[in-house]
């Protein structure tokens, strides 16, 4: 009902009562007039105390997994409901006139955009879930955590990576998606075959839960840190395999590195814009919808080093690659750049945003927070962190 009188307000104010044709104006008259309004707020409230009731008594857990769910369903309806004005001719576009999708959603009131990360923690706090955390915070999204390893790292590496218990990373999968709910999952650094099949049962249990589970799912194939350690622990071909057949035909995107590019491709030299190309398109017959191939490390081997950091996204649907460039900046800090530039396609896909606009912002705010950071004085060690909060403060 806020939606409808919101919606109604905007389009009067734009003046769709004389653009938008007999049936449209009518619409729009009503559920722009002040009685309309007046019934939303009354439905809210009402909504509030429903809430309030439900929270107090006895089968407390029950009735908020019941709600969360209901939360998911309309959330979903209203995505709907804009779809449908977004299709009708009445000349009026939401996004080309600053109103992005998520815009409508937020003025609903409803929830704030949702990421779920399922990854490592970096105690340097430069990469891995602390990186993630603070890039969704960034872009103003809400992370919850499903935590899947413990890795002792600072700026001269990786010291060691302690496994969290199978059972745990379901549990702390089922306490998040039963009661918060998130609108993206993303998934980092999983270390083991048996992390990533538990974190597959973990999200494929919720999924039937909620038969209408359209939630997406960004997959960082986290198996190289960019100082190059390994983030896996052994049996590396059965983790491949397990990726491969298991999450990726779930994921919506997945963001390799060029050394993970490789690996996932059986070992093959990936040395040019061109071969990120190929590899992308052959990486989308493994299932996502769409592919990244990052290219800061495309100095590997003999190769001389190009003056842009290029990305290459592939879309599996209509099989044609996207390339998105920057600077590239000469610096040795750009520990977590990996995790920081997907967990923030994660955090602006919840906000509602398409695959190539997420990319581009998320590349924008990697490349400026790689060229705030290039003379942070954070560890002796030859890959400092970046600072993530370089829009609102110069270290
Ligand atoms: N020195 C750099 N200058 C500018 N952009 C970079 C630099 N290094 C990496 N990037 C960008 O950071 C992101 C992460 O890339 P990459 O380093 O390849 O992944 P990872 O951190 O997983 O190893 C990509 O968008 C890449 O283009
Ligand atoms: C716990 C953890 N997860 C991921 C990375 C990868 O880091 P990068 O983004 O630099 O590739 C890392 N170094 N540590």
């Amino acid at each position: 009902m806020r939606l409808y009188s919101w919606l109604g307000t905007v389009l009067a104010d734009a003046g769709a009562t004389q653009t938008a044709g007999e049936m449209y104006s009518k619409w729009v008259t009503e559920n722009s007039s002040a009685e309309c309004g007046q019934l939303a707020a009354e439905l809210d409230s009402l909504l509030d105390d429903c809430v309030r009731a439900a929270s107090t008594g006895e089968s407390r857990q029950e009735i908020g997994s019941l709600l969360n769910e209901l939360s998911q369903i309309y959330t979903q309806a209203l995505q709907h409901e804009l779809d449908f004005f977004e299709q009708q001719p009445t000349g009026l576009d939401f996004h080309a006139g600053g109103l992005p999708s998520h815009a409508l959603l937020e003025a609903a009131r409803i929830i704030p955009p949702r990421v779920l990360i399922i990854a490592g923690s970096d105690s340097g706090g430069g990469a891995g879930i602390q990186a993630d955390i603070k890039s969704c915070a960034a872009h103003g999204a809400f992370s919850t955590t499903a935590v899947t390893a413990l890795t002792a790292q600072n700026s001269h590496g990786v010291q060691g990576i302690f496994p969290v218990p199978l059972d745990f990373v379901r549990e702390q999968i089922r306490s998040v998606l039963g009661d918060i709910g998130t609108d993206v999952v993303k998934t980092g650094m999983l270390a083991t075959s048996e992390t990533v099949a538990a974190v597959v049962a973990g999200l494929r249990e919720e999924r039937n839960k909620v038969e209408r589970w359209r939630r997406l799912l960004v997959v960082d194939p986290v198996m190289v840190s960019t100082s190059g350690h390994a983030l896996l622990q052994a049996g590396v071909g059965a983790f491949l395999e397990t990726l491969k057949s298991e999450l990726f035909p779930l994921a919506t995107i997945i963001t390799p590195n060029l050394p993970e590019a490789s690996l996932l491709l059986g070992g093959r030299v990936i040395d040019s814009v061109a071969a990120m190309e190929q590899a992308a398109r052959d990486l989308c017959a493994m299932g996502p919808r769409w592919v990244l191939v990052k290219g800061g490390h495309l100095d590997t081997g003999a190769q001389t080093r190009s003056a842009e950091a290029t990305d290459v996204l592939c879309d599996r649907e209509t099989g044609l690659c996207q390339h998105f460039e920057s600077s590239f900046i000469v610096t040795s800090h750009t520990h977590g750049t990996g995790c920081t530039l997907a967990s923030s396609i994660a955090a602006l896909l919840a906000r509602g945003m398409d695959m190539a606009e997420a990319v581009g912002r998320a590349k924008e705010y990697v490349s400026g927070a790689i060229a705030a950071s290039t003379d942070v004085a954070l560890g002796s060690g030859a890959q400092g962190p970046m600072n993530h909060s370089w829009m609102h403060a110069e270290w």
